[in-house]
């Protein structure tokens, strides 16, 4: 699995989660730096799996690229997207704290189930997120989110890992996933069964791959430093 690459808004600081935003130019050398070790540590993938937003598609291909295999079957689904960050989509540190106050701050911090306030209609970005066609088929109508707690967040990620990339795997196929922090947060929780405080301490980096072995109850097999996945690469620190 890697986290895509740094996006233009996460050199900004910025709440981005359902705003597409690119990749900037840093995080274009990171998606390619990913896909050359994961050429020269010969992994092969039956299938890719990506979110619907194009810092995460754009990773995957790159990487792709990369590994001489730009024709891999890949699968876009919503429930890989990053968390919605609802009415804070698009605020840097100091606006967030100035609109809602240190306090209130503080508490989104540290809390698993505690969601931001939602993206009204009259949001800069509601429309253009609502209306992308790209999300005319799914989610399906009262499944489109306008906020997400980290819990929220990972209750519609586990039914993909369950419903979709569980039988793959244990049909003998090798996965690979590019999608986001909080996603990705969702699949090792699961996957190390992590409690909230161990998974919210987890900053996955960008553009690192990590990887899962897992036998047939699909439990990990690799003992790793925290979590059992390792890092490819030089690792970078993953806790906060
Ligand atoms: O306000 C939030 C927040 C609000 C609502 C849901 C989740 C979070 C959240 O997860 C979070 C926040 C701030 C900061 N640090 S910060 O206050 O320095 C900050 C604020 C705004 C933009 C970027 C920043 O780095 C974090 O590191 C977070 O993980």
């Amino acid at each position: 699995m890697v986290r895509h690459g740094q996006s233009e808004w996460n050199l900004k600081n910025l709440f981005c989660g359902w705003y597409d935003a690119q990749l900037s130019d840093k995080g274009v050398q990171e998606a390619r730096t990913a896909g050359r070790s994961l050429k020269n540590l010969a992994y092969c993938f039956d299938i890719a799996y990506t979110s619907m937003l194009s810092r995460a598609q754009d990773t995957l291909q790159l990487i792709l690229c990369e590994m001489g295999v730009a024709d891999l079957p890949v699968e876009k689904t919503w429930r890989l997207n990053e968390r919605h960050y609802g009415g804070l989509t698009g605020l840097n540190k100091v606006e967030t704290a100035e609109k809602y106050g240190e306090e209130q701050v503080a508490i989104w911090r540290r809390s698993f189930d505690v969601p931001p306030p939602p993206m009204e209609k009259d949001h800069p970005y509601h429309d253009m997120i609502v209306k992308d066609p790209r999300y005319a088929n799914e989610p399906k109508e009262g499944e489109f989110p306008m906020f997400e707690s980290l819990k929220m967040t990972i209750a519609r990620t586990l039914p993909f890992w369950n419903g979709t990339v569980v039988p793959r795997i244990l049909s003998g196929d090798q996965v690979l996933i590019a999608a986001h922090g909080n996603s990705l947060r969702g699949i090792v929780k699961h996957l190390d069964d992590l409690n909230e405080e161990q998974i919210m301490k987890l900053n996955l980096p960008t553009g690192i791959p990590f990887v899962y072995n897992l036998d047939c109850d699909m439990k990990p097999t690799n003992p790793g430093s925290f979590g059992s996945f390792q890092f490819l690469g030089d690792e970078e620190t993953v806790r906060k």
